[in-house]
């Protein structure tokens, strides 16, 4: 049994708690909260007997086998190091860390420990992207892919009214690309694997951070648009132009509906049987990691990618906002 502690008291929290009630091999015993009596009444919520608020006690312990961050965006390099350090398993909630770099390096030191690091995309491990990547080669050669992510957050309210929510807070990795960019992105990396170059562009809103924004992934024959907000909302689409026809995604980050349009004339409506939380898919594959049932390499290499194109996005975003004209490449 793996026995799990939690970081972190938000929704997602619960909503992770509920994904592990849903797996055998895997349970959390301690909930950890900077406040006691947040994460008991946190604990109480979920029927957990265990609360800390002493990080390092706990880690060192021996209590827990593995740790889940759900912390905001900034706090998780630090979380995990500590972690690591004291021979504990990581489950990261996405985006892994801030940059790349600070994802290699917990990389290299799990690997030292003999634990494992994993960042739970859902996307990656939902059985809707295995059905689109079993559906691509119907389209022929790709061309022009479209994948978004755009949801208005409520917290944008505060911002409007001057606050600083953590969401979109710089200091803490907030914004709409690392929020939300993340999800086509690792899908489109997930499907194509490493883009040979990227170029973006975002908006700042009052905190200093990113409310929108936009990318091109370049790749040998082909080229990926990526957009994502969360100060406004999409209707469209995601797509998949080939040159022998299209697919359609209803939702990059859980693909429901897809539907398949051929210049053959065959048109195909594809219902992926999913279930509402579909981290149950990403809690499965880091139980398979630690038990040593298969490698995280190729998972950790996906996610380094999506930070590196992320990290190139941000360049180019911070070029354009400093006034140097158009983004040197
Ligand atoms: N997979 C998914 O679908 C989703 C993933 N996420 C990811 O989950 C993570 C948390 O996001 P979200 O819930 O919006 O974050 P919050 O800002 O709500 O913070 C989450 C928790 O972290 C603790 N916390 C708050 N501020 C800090 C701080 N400055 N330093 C350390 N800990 C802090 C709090 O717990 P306490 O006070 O009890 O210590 C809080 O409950 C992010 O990485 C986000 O990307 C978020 C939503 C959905
Ligand atoms: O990953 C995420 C998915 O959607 C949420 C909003 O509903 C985000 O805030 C979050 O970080």
């Amino acid at each position: 049994m793996i026995r799990l502690a939690t970081i972190g008291t938000s929704t997602i929290t619960e909503k992770f708690a509920d994904a592990v009630a849903q797996t055998p091999g895997i349970r959390i015993d301690v909930v950890f909260s900077r406040d006691a009596a947040r994460g008991r009444a946190f604990a109480d919520r979920l029927g957990i007997d265990g609360v800390s608020t002493d990080l390092e006690a706990l880690l060192a312990s021996g209590e827990v086998d593995a740790v889940y961050v759900g912390s905001p965006n900034g706090a998780h390099a630090a979380q995990a190091e500590a972690a690591i350090a004291a021979g504990v398993h990581v489950f990261l909630e996405k985006p892994a860390t801030p940059t790349a770099d600070e994802f290699a390096r917990l990389v290299e030191a799990a690997q030292a420990r003999g634990v494992v690091v994993f960042e739970g995309m859902r996307n990656a491990y939902d059985p809707g992207m295995t059905r689109l990547r079993a559906l691509l080669p119907q389209v022929g050669t790709v061309r022009l892919v479209s994948f978004g992510q755009s949801q208005r957050s409520a917290r944008y309210d505060l911002v409007l009214a001057g606050e600083t929510p953590n969401i979109f807070d710089p200091a803490l990795a907030g914004g709409a690309l690392f929020d939300l960019g993340v999800y086509p992105l690792s899908a489109a990396i997930e499907l194509f694997g490493a883009p040979r170059a990227v170029v973006g562009a975002t908006a700042t809103i009052a905190t200093g951070a990113d409310g929108a924004g936009a990318a091109v992934l370049s790749y040998d024959g082909f080229v990926v648009q990526i957009g994502f907000s969360k100060i406004g909302a999409s209707r469209r689409p995601n797509e998949i132009q080939g040159e022998l026809g299209t697919i359609e995604i209803d939702e990059i980050t859980a693909p429901r509906r897809i539907t398949l349009d051929l210049f053959s004339g065959v048109h195909e409506e594809i219902e992926i049987d999913g279930p509402d939380n579909n981290m149950r898919f990403e809690v499965a594959r880091f139980a398979q990691l630690v038990r040593g049932d298969d490698e995280a390499s190729a998972d950790q290499r996906r996610s380094l990618e999506v930070l590196r194109a992320v990290e190139a996005i941000r360049a180019d975003a911070e070029k354009l906002r400093a006034g140097s004209g158009r983004a040197a490449r």
